[in-house]
């Protein structure tokens, strides 16, 4: 994974290529600076493992600040909450340091280029329909399994989840946990919702939820899904294309009424995605969301159009889907039909 950063992003990180991270476990050499976020840097590195192979990892940092709470600390917690789901990087190290004013890292699996990135890469810049939705079905797997270790993501976006480097061209990551927020207090119970809440998130993906200042939940997650998948198959992306916050909310709102048709406009089979989002308009904040109802949303679109949500991707070879029939893990998901009541 590559992407090219500005000088002065470069010159804002503490750690540069060329330095060796010497902890407990291993010795990391520091290579090429892959991208950097709000609170950290991220690189990869390379070590040797028992058998003296050299392995490539990610390496995220973040410096020590007073009076600032760590976010990797918010990251590690839940890349272990949700380790037993492939759609997470695995941590193979984590630490804090003192030298270079103090710094927590992590060590976690190197994945490849985020869904945004692939997307640009693609004649108008969008995923054929199968590819965008089979996509989509696996961040939403990815954050069911947030959801249920009890997590919202609250900043989901194709910039926020990655394709798996070969074998795993058929797995998406989950990334950036930054503004992630526990939806349930210590008796397991989902928080009372704040009165106000400040907006956090990213303009063009968020829910409404966010515009209007109201507190998040996991229905508004799948929300954002949605827009992600539509912004990765609808030629010329989603109809707020606008800086205006404001405005971005009034196109929001009358996608759901006079302008509904524009942000379905040009695909293969819209009816499905129809349900899809008044069902999540249906939900309220504490809801629990039936994924499994969207996962068949998702699947019976694919098979409406006679093709099958597991059919390999389009950067994926005959041969990585060969290997990927062998040891898959991923979720089978089935196109049935679905009843007028939006039930399956
Ligand atoms: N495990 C990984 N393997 C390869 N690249 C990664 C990995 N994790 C993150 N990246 C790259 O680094 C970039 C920044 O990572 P991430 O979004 O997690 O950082 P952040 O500090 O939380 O960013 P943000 O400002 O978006 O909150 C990602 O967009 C991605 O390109």
């Amino acid at each position: 994974m590559c992407s090219i950063l500005t000088d002065e992003e470069e010159d804002d990180t503490f750690i540069k290529p060329g330095f060796e991270l010497v902890t407990p476990r291993n010795t990391y050499m520091v290579g090429q600076l892959l991208g950097v976020g709000g609170f950290g840097d991220v690189f990869q590195v390379s070590c040797k493992d028992k058998d003296g192979q050299t392995v490539d990892y990610a390496l995220k940092v973040e410096k020590q600040k007073e009076n600032r709470h760590s976010k990797l600390k918010m990251e590690i917690a839940i890349l272990k909450a949700c380790n037993d789901c492939n759609h997470f990087t695995k941590i193979v190290d984590r630490g804090k340091r003192d030298e270079l004013g103090g710094y927590f890292f992590i060590i976690m699996e190197l994945v490849g280029k985020t869904i945004g990135d692939m997307a640009k890469k693609h004649p108008n810049g969008v995923f054929s329909f199968v590819t965008a939705l089979g996509v989509g079905s696996q961040c939403l797997e990815g954050i069911e399994s947030l959801h249920k270790h009890e997590y919202i993501h609250r900043d989901i976006k194709p910039a926020n989840f990655a394709i798996g480097l070969p074998p795993k061209q058929h797995i998406v990551y989950v990334l950036d946990f930054g503004i992630a927020r526990k939806f349930t207090n210590f008796k397991n119970e989902v928080k009372t919702p704040r009165q106000r809440v400040a907006f956090k998130g990213t303009l063009r993906f968020c829910a409404l939820a966010c515009h209007q200042g109201v507190e998040l939940g996991r229905k508004d997650d799948c929300e954002s899904i949605l827009y992600l998948i539509l912004s990765v198959l609808v030629v010329g992306g989603l109809p707020w294309d606008v800086e205006n916050r404001h405005d971005v909310w009034r196109i929001k709102e009358e996608c759901r009424r006079e302008k509904r048709s524009e942000l379905f406009r040009g695909i293969r089979r819209a009816k499905e995605l129809h349900l899809f989002m008044d069902y999540i308009d249906s939900l309220a904040y504490q809801d629990q969301v039936d994924y499994d109802f969207l996962y068949k949303i998702l699947a019976l679109s694919c098979t409406e159009v006679g093709a099958d949500i597991n059919d390999p991707y389009e950067w994926e070879s005959m041969e990585d889907v060969k290997k990927r029939k062998k040891k898959t893990n991923c979720k089978k998901k089935e196109g049935k039909k679905i009843s007028k009541k939006g039930k399956i």
